[in-house]
């Protein structure tokens, strides 16, 4: 058996959270051979909820976890912290706008930032869920400043996974031979689902999946739109699939995989996206918590506007958020 992995869950009474523990506590996502100390974080009126998942996790009988510790404070909760699943976050309410979201996230995403900084292990690894996730994870990459900007990523793949499964689907095939489908920029209805790389076990995909009113039409909208269609049905936001997803985030950038795979992570300056803006790319993950962009899948001519729109919308939550957090003379 390895040393423990210390892994902290922010917003851990909340619904993704309840899908996700049983999967890190059984070794599906860091391995059979490797014991964690759960570390829940959640604000404090949560703590009575967060003790009835604890009851469950200890029901649970999980060899692999070592130590569970609650807590409502956020410094203690990044102490010698391995890896940081940050699925808390302020709620949209009821006629809230998207802006006052944004910075009451910002504050929050700040906060957690400041204390990965002081109290996580250098070589600490964070995955960004709580929403607007994209723009969080750039406030918290900022605010953590020692640790390296590769080492903190946000989720994608929830989106990657739905277009996969979609084109599966009208296929009738098993989403395991759908291969190269990517969402390209921000977690939110701006997304640009692509399938111009998009090939299956057979080949590439037949022209009437990539017949323009059909993407713009069908396969588009139904993939941006897929949460709030989830929320319509469910009254819920999607949980089962958000913790499948960060799963399988987790466990791709820790094992590495054959297969490109969307992660939001922090732009270098690759397809044109400003260096610093957190942006879904197509990457390779080495395993380790390494990964790459890969250079090499251009969005055609009917993609650009879609990346356009998705692209302006993360700069100008960038400046929101950072209007607002940093002080005017470094802006
Ligand atoms: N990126 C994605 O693909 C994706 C997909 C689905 C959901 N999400 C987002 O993930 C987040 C969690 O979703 P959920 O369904 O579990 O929500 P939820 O409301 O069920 O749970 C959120 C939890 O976070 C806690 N919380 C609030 N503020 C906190 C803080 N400052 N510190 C620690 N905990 C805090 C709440 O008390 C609650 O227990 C939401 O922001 C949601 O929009 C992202």
């Amino acid at each position: 058996m390895d040393m423990p992995m210390r892994v902290t869950v922010t917003g851990a009474a909340g619904q993704i959270a309840y899908c996700l523990l049983p999967f890190l506590a059984r070794g599906d996502v860091f391995g059979t051979d490797q014991p964690i100390e759960l570390v829940l974080l959640d604000i404090e009126e949560a703590q009575t909820s967060l003790r009835g998942v604890v009851m469950e996790l200890e029901d649970g009988a999980y060899p692999l976890v070592s130590v569970i510790h609650c807590t409502s404070n956020v410094s203690e909760a990044f102490v010698d912290c391995d890896v940081a699943v940050l699925l808390g976050a302020f709620p949209r309410k009821l006629g809230m706008e998207r802006r006052d979201l944004l910075l009451q996230n910002a504050a929050i995403f700040k906060e957690q930032g400041e204390a990965i900084h002081k109290y996580a292990k250098r070589s600490v690894r964070v995955l960004v869920v709580g929403n607007p996730a994209n723009t969080n994870a750039a406030v918290l990459a900022h605010f953590a400043s020692a640790i390296d900007k590769k080492q903190i990523t946000a989720l994608s793949r929830l989106d990657q996974n739905r277009a996969t499964s979609f084109i599966a689907n009208e296929l009738k095939v098993s989403p395991s031979v759908v291969k190269n489908v990517f969402v390209w920029g921000n977690h939110s209805n701006t997304q640009y689902p692509d399938l111009f790389h998009a090939v299956t076990n057979r080949g590439p995909l037949p022209d009437w999946l990539r017949d323009e009113n059909f993407l713009r039409e069908k396969f588009i909208p139904i993939i941006q739109e897929r949460g709030a269609a989830v929320i319509k049905a469910r009254k819920l936001s999607s949980a089962m699939s958000a913790a499948n997803a960060v799963a399988d985030h987790l466990r791709d950038w820790f094992a590495g995989t054959q297969d490109v795979v969307n992660m939001v992570v922090c732009s270098d300056g690759s397809y044109g996206i400003r260096k610093g803006i957190f942006f879904s790319f197509p990457c390779y993950c080495y395993g380790n918590g390494t990964f790459e962009i890969v250079p090499h899948f251009p969005w055609d001519a009917f993609g650009d506007p879609y990346i356009q729109r998705t692209k302006q919308e993360l700069y100008k939550e960038w400046d929101q958020a950072f209007a607002t957090l940093l002080p005017k003379s470094s802006l």
